[in-house]
């Protein structure tokens, strides 16, 4: 049952028998085959207008043993991207391996990325997550790849330099607002489309993916920060937080580009 039931990233292929989501057609990640993928002209760029935040607003970061959460501002708007209505923003969260193995959700044409970001909103159509959650169309989550490169990333330094004081579940704490926009690629207008799922129990078959094409670059030090700091049950580091590619069972992906 819902929330009773404790899951872990270790029994992934018991999720489905507690939360029945887990075990639908509609799945989320995948992997994408580019080739495969649907050119749509009607998926016109991204707009994420005015994410500028004063610094004296404070946002909550936390660990809830499963990743590190931003919650982000209702009146952050997510609009464009061919969505029939805007959505408020909810949260961003991350995914990463370890040392010895990447970790991002989605792959792409079997590639799998050192991390990824989920930066999660819901339909205006409603008041609350909690009741966009359960209707199709009802979420919708910005994906983005993570590589190591050889620069620091500035933007994600305002996430990073704090990972230490919610390095025990539960934990939280307060961070000086920024503009988050600038944690995802500077090109909004490439990026692949389809219908699937949370990523973790309930797994609720409501969420439109969209995944940029254009990758961030962390620095090695970044990466390793965000593989070595978070702990999450009995005080276990929390690595390898990424769910395996589920079926598309004939969903198509649809691309914004050739
Ligand atoms: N990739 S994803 O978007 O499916 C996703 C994950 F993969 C995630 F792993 C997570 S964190 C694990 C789920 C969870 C745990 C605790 C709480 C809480 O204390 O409120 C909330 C959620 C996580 F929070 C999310 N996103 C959440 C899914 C939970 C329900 C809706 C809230 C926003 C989206
Ligand atoms: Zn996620």
């Amino acid at each position: 049952g819902h929330g009773n039931s404790h899951w872990s990233y270790a029994d992934k292929a018991e999720w489905a028998s507690d939360f029945p989501h887990c075990g639908g057609h509609m799945q989320s990640p995948i992997n994408i085959e580019t080739g495969a993928a649907l050119f749509s002209p009607q998926l016109e760029p991204i707009l994420l207008p005015d994410y500028s935040l004063p610094p004296r607003e404070m946002l909550r970061l936390q660990n809830n043993g499963h990743t590190v959460v931003l919650d982000l501002p209702r009146n952050l708007t997510l609009t464009g991207g061919g969505f029939p209505q805007p959505y408020q923003a909810a949260q961003l969260h991350l995914h990463w391996g370890s040392a010895l193995k990447p970790g991002s959700e989605h792959t792409v044409d079997g590639h799998r990325y050192a991390g990824e970001i989920h930066v999660v909103y819901y339909s205006s159509h409603f008041d609350t997550i909690q009741e966009a959650m359960v209707e199709p169309g009802g979420l919708a989550v910005l994906a983005a790849f993570l590589q190591v490169g050889t620069e620091e990333n500035e933007p994600y330094q305002h996430i990073l330099e704090h990972l230490n004081d919610v390095h025990e579940e539960g934990e939280e704490t307060w961070i000086p607002a920024f503009d988050v926009a600038k944690l995802l690629p500077d090109d909004l207008s490439r990026y692949f489309r389809y219908n699937g799922s949370l990523t973790t129990p309930p797994c609720y078959q409501t969420v439109n993916w969209t995944i940029f094409n254009q990758t961030i670059r962390l620095s090695p030090d970044q990466i390793s920060l965000l593989e070595d700091t978070l702990h999450g049950d009995e005080d276990e580091l929390i690595q390898d937080n990424f769910r395996l590619p589920q079926s598309l069972q004939g969903r198509s992906v649809l691309a914004s580009f050739l």
